[in-house]
């Protein structure tokens, strides 16, 4: 095959080749806090690649650098945070790959929502007290894609019901709506222009056990209805043993063990995990046994 010149672009691969790459690949990121103790290593060195369509768990204590890496890769950073090493490779299913880490403010502010979308820590409480749950949709949805603003009435009702809300729910404020309701709707909304990844940082937390059922089953339902691919950041095992496909444990801002969810819950490699998974409190049957028997 002729070599592209330089003056030509070069070819993009087949869509099918653009689906069978992975959707992350994180490489080396290093992540450190200026304290005036000296710089805090949150992230130190961590090899972490995200399979398209799947649902990948992180986990670890509080501290361990989940959060510092969910806001790296999203280029949330805040002083005195900063990227110390390391690149984040992005593939968008439609578009050109990118360094996340690199890729101008433009570039980027493009690609947040339409192909990277992000359910903060607490997002429950950043929704704008004084605007129907419709009119933040409208808001992201024509700042984001204007185009589609004569589709926003039809979608704003079926994003709505596909998490399991009554439509009617774009008329109410958001004090008018449960934790568990609030998380959906910004389950909704972080699907509405059909990204390629969504990365939810501690979904469930702060909400009761009956309603964390629920997320989970959304959060589920993301990826089995739409083919969104999910990273979940939770302190919480339990919820890894029964949502994600494959966990990568933190520990000290480094991933000390990353594998099959099962495997890793069966056959531990680290004695950290083990710990964690120990940690977990049993009332009758564990969680990820419940999942094997869902499943005999
Ligand atoms: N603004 C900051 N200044 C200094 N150190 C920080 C800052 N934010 C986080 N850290 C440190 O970075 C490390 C990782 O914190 P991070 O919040 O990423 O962990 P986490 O696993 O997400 O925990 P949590 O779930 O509690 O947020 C911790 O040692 C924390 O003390």
């Amino acid at each position: 095959m002729p070599r592209p010149s330089a003056t030509e672009p070069a070819p993009s691969p087949p869509a099918d080749a653009a689906q069978q790459r992975p959707v992350l690949e994180i490489k080396g990121l290093k992540v450190h806090y200026r304290t005036t103790g000296g710089d805090v290593a949150a992230v130190d060195g961590v090899d972490l690649t995200v399979r398209r369509g799947e649902i990948l768990g992180i986990a670890g204590e509080s501290g361990s650098g989940k959060s510092t890496m969910a806001v790296s890769l999203l280029r949330l950073l805040r002083p005195p945070g900063y990227v110390a090493g390391g690149e984040i490779a992005f593939h968008p299913s439609d578009g050109p790959s990118v360094d996340l880490l690199k890729v101008d403010e433009r570039r980027l502010r493009a690609l947040r929502w339409r192909a990277l979308s992000y359910l903060p820590q607490g997002s429950m409480n950043s929704m704008n007290p004084v605007m129907r749950v419709g009119d933040q949709f409208r808001d992201v949805i024509v700042e984001h894609a204007g185009q589609r603003r004569g589709e926003i009435d039809e979608m704003i009702p079926r994003l709505l019901r596909s998490m399991g809300l009554d439509p009617g729910v774009a008329r109410m404020y958001p004090h008018e709506l449960s934790g568990g309701m609030k998380q959906r709707v910004l389950m909704a909304m972080s699907i509405a222009l059909e990204p390629d990844l969504v990365v939810a940082d501690e979904p469930t937390t702060a909400l009761d056990v009956t309603i964390q059922r629920v997320i989970l089953q959304s959060l589920g339902d993301l990826r089995d209805q739409f083919g969104v691919t999910l990273v979940v950041i939770s302190h919480d095992m339990g919820v890894h043993a029964q949502l994600v496909d494959r966990v990568a444990v933190m520990y000290e801002g480094r991933v000390v063990e990353v594998g099959d969810v099962r495997q890793v819950f069966k056959e531990p490699q680290h004695p950290y995990t083990r710990s964690l998974i120990e940690s977990i409190p049993r009332i009758g049957d564990a969680p990820w046994q419940q999942k094997e028997s869902e499943v005999r």
